[in-house]
């Protein structure tokens, strides 16, 4: 495409060069530019974009957008307001504009965007419509999925993914929508037919700033919808969502339990097998069977059910896809064991998360509770020790772990996670290395306890401060078990 139809929609400052080079791919990245790339500089936390335009050069780019003067006479230089703000249009106008034709859900909320997409998605799948999921977990774009290094990919990596989808023959794309996506805008240009809240809960407050801050980035989602808007009404953030959109066109469809809500959920029964409720919409009930334990399940059953509802697909469908869903990687995930006690895998990774999880294991659980969990370095240090404080409060025994320290020290987040044990009665021990911890607690495990894995769910690596280790809990688990534990 020519580079000045790329530009179509941005706010240019100046520009020197060739505007009618043709341009055959985009990075903001200088080591993943190619011949004939447009190279974005992004000014970023770490580094400066615009300090790599000569390795960016040396790989073929033919032009440069850029937010501040440079002159350079071998490449097209572009100068526009933000880079940022113009790498979204750019990208959608080098993709054509796919989410005009794809019909784009977006997930947010602290929790639950990932089981939620899962459930949407078995439903699509039931109901034979051919849908593509972006999320935490993995992209997945029909010809191919690919494991995922972040939850809500950059903006051009976006419109690129919705492309494929098409090409692939998607009508549905289902994603997570992050915080930190909708405050840097990489949705910004998704045309999104409807958007879901499952609720908001401490996180990332490292980078929001503050509550109101990190509530405002999720209500941007709701702002870029044009088919509906799916909230959770028992969550009070939820509720301050709607009566701040309710002059939005878009139709809003709350959903709940314990507040009367357009897609409700009763008769609930809760068990270690699962949950079972009966599905209420204003036109049908039904009933709803997952195998993911934990009130937290007829949330995000409700969620999907009510995308389901909206898109007027058969309740059939709803039941036999939430049915289906099974177990989400990494979330409750039960692992197979020869043994007399259990070992649950969860992604519970910020205090409501460990909370809920804590909760519904204790709702059936016979022996012991050993909590095994860390906290991610570089992100929100204030939910350390209010982690460490639920986890004593709802476990019986705790073995403080590292996550994924990243650049810190782990035993600096392990001192901070010990804050807050230390205010529980709760028996502990800390163990820096996330092998020994596991080993540990099943070691000390007897019949009938369960020993829980907080944190990292699907994650096969674990960053440390100078490098990634594979590091998946399933095969730790089976290589400990082969050590005869
Ligand atoms: C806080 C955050 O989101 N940071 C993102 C941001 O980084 P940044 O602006 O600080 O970038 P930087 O590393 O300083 O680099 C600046 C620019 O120079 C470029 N560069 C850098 C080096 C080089 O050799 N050549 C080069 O061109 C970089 O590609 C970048 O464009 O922009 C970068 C480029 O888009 C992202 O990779 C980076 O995500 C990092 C990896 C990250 O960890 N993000 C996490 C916190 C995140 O986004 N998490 C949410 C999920 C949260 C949740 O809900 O749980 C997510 O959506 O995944
Ligand atoms: N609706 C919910 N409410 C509260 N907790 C939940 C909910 N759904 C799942 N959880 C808990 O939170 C953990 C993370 O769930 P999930 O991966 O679905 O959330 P997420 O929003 O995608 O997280 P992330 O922000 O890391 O992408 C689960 O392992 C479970 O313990
Ligand atoms: N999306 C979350 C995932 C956290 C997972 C946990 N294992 C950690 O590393 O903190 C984040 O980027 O903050
Ligand atoms: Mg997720």
């Amino acid at each position: 495409m020519k580079l000045i139809k790329l530009l179509e929609n941005t706010k240019i400052i100046r520009y020197s060069g060739n505007l009618d080079a043709e341009i055959e791919g985009i990075a903001y990245d200088s080591r993943k530019v190619s011949k004939n790339f447009l190279f974005i500089c992004i000014r970023g936390s770490f580094s400066d974009g615009h300090d790599f335009i000569d390795k960016a050069v040396e790989n073929g780019a033919v032009a440069v957008i850029v937010d501040k003067a440079v002159e350079r006479a071998d490449v097209a230089v572009i100068q526009v307001e933000n880079s940022r703000a113009a790498m979204p249009i750019i990208g959608a106008n080098f993709y054509e504009h796919p989410t005009d034709e794809l019909k784009l859900i977006g997930v947010t909320g602290t929790n639950g965007k990932t089981t939620t997409t899962y459930f949407i998605r078995s439903i699509m799948q039931h109901a034979e419509k051919e849908a593509g999921l972006i999320g935490t977990i993995s992209v997945d774009v029909g010809s191919k999925k690919v494991e995922s290094s972040r939850t809500t990919p950059e903006s051009v990596d976006l419109q690129r993914i919705f492309r494929d989808m098409l090409s692939n023959g998607a009508e549905y794309g289902i994603m997570e929508v992050s915080s930190h996506s909708l405050e840097f805008g990489r949705v910004d240009q998704c045309r999104f037919q409807i958007g879901i809240f499952t609720n908001l809960t401490q996180d990332h407050l490292d980078f929001h700033g503050n509550f109101e801050n990190y509530r405002r980035a999720k209500e941007k989602l709701f702002y870029k919808t044009t088919k509906a808007n799916i909230i959770n009404i028992d969550d009070e953030h939820g509720r301050i969502i709607c009566s701040r959109i309710k002059e939005q066109d878009t139709p809003l469809l709350t959903f709940g339990i314990d507040r009367e809500a357009n897609i409700m959920a009763k008769d609930i029964e809760i068990n270690d097998e699962g949950i079972r409720f009966t599905l209420m919409t204003p036109e049908y009930e039904a009933i709803i069977r997952s195998s993911i334990p934990g009130k937290f399940s007829v949330y995000n059953s409700l969620a999907a059910a009510s995308v389901a509802y909206v898109e007027g697909i058969g309740k059939e469908f709803i039941c036999r896809g939430i049915e289906a869903a099974g177990f989400v990687p990494g979330r409750s995930e039960v692992l197979p064991l020869d043994k007399p006690y259990k070992i649950i895998i969860d992604y519970a990774h910020a205090p409501d998360g460990l909370e809920n999880i804590l909760k519904s294991i204790r709702h059936y659980a016979k022996g012991r509770i050993i909590t095994v969990f860390g906290c991610g370095g570089d992100r929100d240090k204030t939910k350390r020790p209010i982690m460490g404080e639920i986890a004593g409060r709802l476990s019986d025994y705790a073995i403080i772990t590292s996550d994924n320290p990243r650049s810190e020290d782990p035993n600096m987040i392990i001192d901070q996670i010990e804050e807050g044990m230390k205010t529980t009665n709760c028996d502990y021990i800390c163990i820096e290395n996330r092998k020994d911890a596991i080993r540990h607690a099943m070691m000390m495990a007897e019949a009938s306890d369960i020993i829980l894995l907080a944190g990292k769910g699907h994650e096969a690596y674990q960053v440390l401060k100078d490098k990634v280790i594979d590091f998946d809990e399933r095969e730790i688990v089976k290589e400990l078990l082969k050590e005869g534990i």
